[in-house]
């Protein structure tokens, strides 16, 4: 046979599976249907069990692992189209519903900020972007942002999440656990570094710089060229400019934004020392309630799942079931577990799908435990 008559045959095959698929998943409904009256659950692992055995043994040592994997995708298929027939709201699905019920169209132009470090910081640029009239309070740790916006001290906190380069900020996912918050917004924001010394002072006269450790691994060709130079972490970039600008040494240097030379009287020694030129951070802005604003295409999920094998493969084939694509997947330990994770997924998905609400509850209902951290547009 040649090609064009194997894919002949092929085609012949799918389109009797696709047949025997449709056929399959009606016949799911209609167990969904007697589930219902039974107040059974769409899952039955037993049933499940006994299934892949038969398939197994049917399609022989040369394929019994194929046949696994397809069904094991069969499952999730079915349980998925079951559970948007038969998952009744949940309190957490009702709230997002009222939330949207009036959407409302228009992010405030003006609000009370919370956020790290001190002026001319990149969470204050974020918040100048967020918001075109911010008023904005400092605060000298991540935790303290959180605090400030659950204890209604401040509308809004803006909290770096991720680097294009450096990677996530583990300490804001961290504190993720022990908030209450929801996130409203989110800004992609071009960063360049420069090294900011005291006005007169040449590259050659630094023995020492000193910024955020995420800004220091940004830069971290730039400080190898630099041997022999100390490097000191510090709580901020801009506290890192002030401190400078704030010493009577000539000898050290921060890294920091360019505007914190104008602010605190420095000169910018090296611009742009970061390793990469498309050097991005992501910014959340985070609320005390649940805000969800017309036009929001990104969905933010904090969830953890049964240690056990292919818990978390179920819960990426509920997404992809969807056709929803996983823009972020972050895992971060559970402390005092061994070696358990709890995972943070972004999804380009919108609450205002009456699908994705589906996925919502199915999600919710598989995992061990399950937040919604909000759905919110990004700009840029
Ligand atoms: O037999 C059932 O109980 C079904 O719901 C059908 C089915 C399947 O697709 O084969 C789907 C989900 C269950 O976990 C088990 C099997």
């Amino acid at each position: 046979m040649n090609l064009d008559e194997i894919r002949g045959k092929i085609n012949n095959i799918d389109d009797q599976m696709v047949d025997l698929f449709v056929e399959r998943m009606k016949l799911a409904s209609e167990i969904a249907g007697a589930k219902a009256e039974k107040n059974l659950p769409v899952l039955d692992l037993k049933r499940e069990n006994d299934v892949l055995k038969k398939v197994m043994d049917r399609a022989g040592e040369d394929f019994e692992l194929y046949a696994n994997t397809l069904y094991h995708t069969m499952f999730d298929v079915s349980r998925s189209y079951q559970a948007g027939l038969l998952i009744k709201e949940t309190p957490l699905s009702e709230e997002i519903l009222a939330n949207i019920k009036e959407p409302r169209l228009e992010f405030p132009r003006k609000a009370v900020v919370a956020c790290q470090g001190t002026e001319g910081s990149y969470a204050a640029r974020a918040c100048g972007k967020l918001f075109s009239m911010p008023n904005t309070m400092f605060f000298n740790s991540f935790e303290s942002v959180f605090n400030a916006v659950e204890r209604g001290l401040c509308q809004y906190g803006v909290l770096p999440i991720e680097n294009s380069s450096a990677g996530s900020v583990s300490e804001v996912y961290d504190l993720m656990v022990s908030h209450k918050f929801y996130i409203v917004r989110s800004l992609k924001l071009h960063i360049n570094h420069a090294l900011l010394a005291k006005q007169g002072v040449q590259l050659s006269q630094i023995k020492e710089i000193i910024s955020h450790e995420q800004a220091l691994s940004q830069c971290s060709e730039f400080l190898k060229s630099m041997p022999g130079v100390k490097v000191t972490i510090f709580e901020n970039t801009a506290t890192a400019a002030k401190y400078v600008a704030e010493s009577d040494r000539t000898d050290i240097a921060a890294i920091s934004s360019s505007e914190c030379a104008g602010l605190y009287g420095l000169s910018i020694i090296k611009d742009d020392v970061q390793n990469n030129q498309n050097n991005y951070t992501r910014f959340i802005c985070i609320a005390k309630s649940m805000e969800i604003y017309a036009g929001s295409g990104k969905i933010s999920l904090m969830l953890s799942v049964a240690h056990k094998p292919g818990s978390l493969y179920a819960m990426i084939g509920k997404i992809a079931c969807q056709g929803i694509n996983l823009c972020k997947l972050e895992s971060r330990p559970i402390p005092g577990k061994d070696f358990e994770f709890r995972f943070y997924f972004d999804l380009d998905a919108s609450v205002f799908s009456k699908d994705v609400i589906t996925l919502l509850k199915d999600m919710e209902l598989a995992a061990d435990k399950f937040s919604f951290l909000g759905c919110y547009s990004e700009i840029v």
